[in-house]
């Protein structure tokens, strides 16, 4: 990495507070079910204290960052979809509409839209406008974008958790919109676990069979032309990603490194937090898995992340659709640890002590 900026701030992130995550798990051991029968809202309620020095954290505040920009590559003909759809559906979550935005009033989640690449002008008073390029360049003829750009978009990500933290925001999803993102997504998955294209390449909006073969093949000659480093997130980004996954990953080492838990949404937002991962080790203990994605290739993604989905509802849309559904399993764990009874205050005999005849 040679931005200085970056090298700095990454050194802000360090891992859980183990204390804290010992004493929560403690306390939930003490709860008034079986041991470990809440199974992974446990896990998440460890993970929680962990994340905040807190055993009972509550997470009033709640932010979606959606980061938007549009691919080059669209140009190969890998979405079914056309690129104006971006900036209109860009108009939709400012107005309200979208998927996310309902999902996030029944959260009580605030949606935030950046323009971080769109490839059109687009203006509007609740857009936060950090457009770094009119979209990428097409990887399947050259580098997506510069170096430059791609740390760029990684700074935008982290500078716009930062006003959020200063505002109270304590808990961050990760949303995006971009047609086409689904391809520089798989082609980061590929690099950084060493995936085959077929293998972690998916149809997105809905590509037929022969679709899918060519969006492969686009992908393999992608990987192939430009050699991303594997060794090296930025080139990764740079090379074979896009501005809204750069932007996210910013999001996910800001977080990190204010102590704030991230719920990664879908297959986009996975390869964000690959590159984060890489960039700060440390990051990962953030994260949070919100749904296994129905698209190809998300759930070896989330494996090779190490991370356990809570939902699994067949959904491929991402935008933030999953993290913001997953926030009420955050919600879920945060009120075990502070409402449920403990053996001891409920009279409840413990499993240690020997059954009645
Ligand atoms: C109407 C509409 C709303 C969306 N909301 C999210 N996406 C999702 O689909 C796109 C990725 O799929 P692909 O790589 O196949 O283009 C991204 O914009 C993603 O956010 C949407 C896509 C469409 C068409
Ligand atoms: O999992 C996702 O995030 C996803 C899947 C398909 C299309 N857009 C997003």
């Amino acid at each position: 990495m040679s931005s200085s900026f970056l090298e700095q701030y990454v050194k802000r992130i360090t891992g859980l507070d183990g204390e804290a995550a010992q004493a929560a798990k403690a306390h939930i051991g003490n709860l008034t079910v079986p041991p470990g029968a809440l199974g992974k809202l446990e896990a998440l309620a460890v993970q929680l204290a962990g994340i905040t020095g807190k055993i009972k954290p509550s997470f009033e505040k709640r932010e979606v960052i959606i980061m938007a920009a549009d691919h080059g590559v669209c140009a190969e003909g890998v979405s079914a979809f056309p690129q104006e759809v971006t900036p209109q559906m860009i108009y939709n979550f400012l107005s309200g509409g979208a998927a996310v935005n309902v999902l996030a009033r029944q959260a009580d989640a605030q949606v935030v839209c950046v323009d971080i690449g769109v490839n059109s002008d687009i203006s509007h008073p609740e857009l936060i406008s950090r457009k770094i390029r009119f979209g990428t360049a097409n990887m399947a003829k050259g580098p997506a974008m510069t170096r430059e750009e791609a740390e760029m978009s990684i700074e935008t990500g982290i500078r716009l958790v930062e006003e959020a933290v200063q505002r109270g925001v304590n808990i961050f999803v990760t949303g995006e919109m971009g047609i086409g993102n689904t391809t520089p997504s798989a082609a980061v998955m590929c690099a950084m676990t060493h995936t085959e294209p077929r293998v972690a390449t998916g149809r997105g909006t809905g590509l037929d069979d022969e679709r899918l073969k060519h969006k492969i093949s686009v992908i393999e000659k992608a990987l192939k032309l430009n050699r991303p480093d594997v060794s090296d997130p930025i080139d990764v980004l740079a090379k074979v990603g896009g501005l809204e996954i750069g932007g996210l990953t910013g999001v996910i080492l800001g977080a990190a490194a204010n102590r704030c838990p991230v719920v990664i949404d879908g297959f986009i937002s996975s390869a964000a937090a690959l590159l984060a991962r890489a960039i700060a080790p440390e990051s990962a203990e953030f994260m949070v898995a919100s749904h296994a994605s129905h698209e190809q290739g998300h759930r070896m993604l989330l494996q090779a992340l190490d991370l356990r989905p809570g939902l699994d509802l067949d959904m491929r849309i991402g935008e933030g659709t999953g993290g913001v559904l997953a926030l009420t399993l955050v919600d879920a764990a945060c009120r075990i640890v502070s409402e449920m009874a403990t053996f001891e205050s409920a009279g409840i005999s413990g499993s240690g002590e020997p059954a009645q005849p």
